[in-house]
């Protein structure tokens, strides 16, 4: 008999395998795959950095052309997706089964099925018992009823990285993280992109101000259709003729390949939750409470699984507190506050908390403050050229920082400052009182809290007591 059975070897998985073990704990880890690492390590976040950095590279190289430099001809993508899977392998030695073994975890392979709450039937014969299952089984490519899609061949995050050859002309359809990024890096490889949103906006659940920026960058390399839905695909010895339809009109385009990114179902159906009596959504997410326990108590669902965050390091941390709760009996909650989000496009889009709308929506207008900067007024952008982007921060009236945003080029970096400050329940004028080295690209975060102090001190009755006391000093 297991303590834990955990299902599934990726980010939330092997979280909660490695932690449940180093504490004692008797540990079986369940992989459907021939490898561990998950989504996130083969088909995800590795692999699409790796394809972003090439990008990013091959772009700013067609920039030095600018200075006399002769930077022309095709992207040989075979070679970028050979880099792009190295990458992989060399992340996946740090997921090996035998570092696992090692910790005094069993690794089995084999796809896993309840047959009671707390046995686990693995592949086609072996069954395993355990006194709680953590599943953290992922989720995959939602691939639309799109007429016409299934009769033809496309790309989905499970295969766009081995490509071999550049597509002329790419569709990619769904504007949410995945599109966007992807759509990116191939506009950059060379490709010419249409990215069609079914939505309002790309990246729907963004500040509105800094979707507008986004969506107006990404339309200086590709076409962007909003409001936008993809009615038909058929095929024809040119190409992949898709039929669109706005609010408005229908029109057709004319593509070589299509990437499919227009959302996640989770991997729930071939477990048997159902026959064991794990409530799960409409969509198949298993329900869950704030500690991380399905409606059978002893049974959990972390990582994308559950449908909460789809981010690795939302898995991780839902990992680290079911270690605690299911192995110490220790109940600790899953806690998504200032948990915040990178969108890996050029220059990457930062998000913690709420954005202005839902902030004026819950606090009101009158009790929040917005404090924006544009990177047009921060020396380092400045001497880069890349002042293309922002920094707003919603502050409570007393400066309680409870949304953060930004668009800069490593955004993602520099505003890990802002969430330590959330983190650590500093206010914003604490991040303005810290010492930022010159020039770096966090004096945007300096810049952007400094006019807390500004704004304190024309607005209140700092100056005029200050007066009085220079002209007594004297
Ligand atoms: C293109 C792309 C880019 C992304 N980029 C980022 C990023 O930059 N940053 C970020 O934070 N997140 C990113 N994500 C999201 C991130 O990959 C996921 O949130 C993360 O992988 C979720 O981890 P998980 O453990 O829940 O699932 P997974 O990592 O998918 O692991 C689930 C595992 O369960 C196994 N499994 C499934 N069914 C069974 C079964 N029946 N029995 C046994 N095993 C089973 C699967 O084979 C898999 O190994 C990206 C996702 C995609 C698709
Ligand atoms: N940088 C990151 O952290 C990162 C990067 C990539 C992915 N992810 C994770 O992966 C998941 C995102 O995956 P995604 O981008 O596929 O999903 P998503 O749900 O974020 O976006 C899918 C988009 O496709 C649109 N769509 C759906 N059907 C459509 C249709 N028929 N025509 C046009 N548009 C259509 C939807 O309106 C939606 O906006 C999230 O969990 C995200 O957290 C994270």
């Amino acid at each position: 008999m297991y303590d834990i059975i955990v299902i599934g070897g990726g980010a939330a998985g092997l979280t909660v395998a490695a932690g449940a073990s180093s504490l004692g704990a008797k540990v079986a880890l369940v992989e459907k795959s021939k490898l561990l690492g998950g989504d996130c390590l083969h088909f995800g976040c590795v692999p699409s950095k790796a394809l972003i950095s090439i990008a990013n590279q091959v772009a700013e190289a067609r920039k030095t052309t600018k200075f006399g430099m002769d930077v022309s001809g095709d992207i040989n993508v075979e070679k970028v997706m050979e880099q792009v899977q190295s990458s992989i392998r060399t992340i996946q030695e740090h997921d090996d089964p035998d570092r696992f073994e090692k910790l005094g975890v069993d690794v089995l392979f084999g796809a896993a099925s309840f047959i009671t709450s707390t046995k686990i039937k693995v592949g086609e014969s072996k069954t395993i018992e355990g006194k709680r299952v953590v599943v953290a089984t992922g989720s995959s490519p939602f691939i639309p009823p799109i007429e016409g899609l299934k009769d033809i061949h496309y790309w989905t995050n499970e295969t766009v990285f081995t490509m071999k050859q550049l597509p002329k002309r790419l569709l990619v359809i769904g504007g949410g993280a995945i599109g966007m990024e992807l759509s990116q890096a191939f506009a950059r490889l060379g490709s010419e992109v249409t990215l069609v949103e079914r939505g309002k906006t790309l990246g729907k659940t963004g500040d509105k101000e800094l979707v507008g920026k986004v969506t107006e960058l990404l339309e200086r390399e590709m076409t962007v259709f909003t409001s936008t839905d993809v009615e038909k695909i058929s095929t024809t010895n040119e190409g992949k003729i898709i039929a669109l339809r706005d609010q408005t009109t229908t029109f057709t385009l004319e593509v070589d390949e299509i990437i499919v990114a227009a959302g996640r179902k989770p991997n729930t159906r071939e477990l048997n939750l159902d026959g064991v009596g794990v409530k799960v959504d409409e969509r198949g997410h298993i329900l869950i409470d704030r500690y991380g326990r399905s409606s059978i108590p002893t049974i959990f669902g972390i990582g994308d699984v559950n449908g909460q965050y789809g981010f690795t390091h939302a898995a991780g941390m839902e990992g680290k507190a079911v270690v605690q709760t299911a192995v110490l009996g220790i109940p600790s909650k899953l806690s998504y506050e200032s948990f915040p989000w990178i969108t890996f496009t050029d220059p990457e889009w930062f998000q913690m908390g709420l954005t202005e709308e839902s902030a004026v929506q819950r606090f009101g207008k009158e009790n929040i403050n917005i404090y924006k900067s544009s990177l047009d007024e921060v020396d380092r952008f400045i001497a880069e050229h890349r002042t293309e982007g922002i920094v707003k921060m919603i502050t409570k009236k007393d400066g309680t920082i409870i949304g953060a945003h930004a668009l800069g080029v490593g955004a993602g970096d520099w505003m890990q400052t802002v969430v330590y400050a959330v983190q650590k329940k500093q206010k914003i004028g604490s991040l303005s009182r810290m010492i930022y080295p010159y020039p770096n690209r966090a004096g945007a975060v300096q810049k952007t809290s400094d006019l807390y102090w500004r704004e304190k001190l024309f607005n209140g009755p700092f100056t005029k007591i200050t007066k009085k006391y220079i002209q007594w000093f004297r």
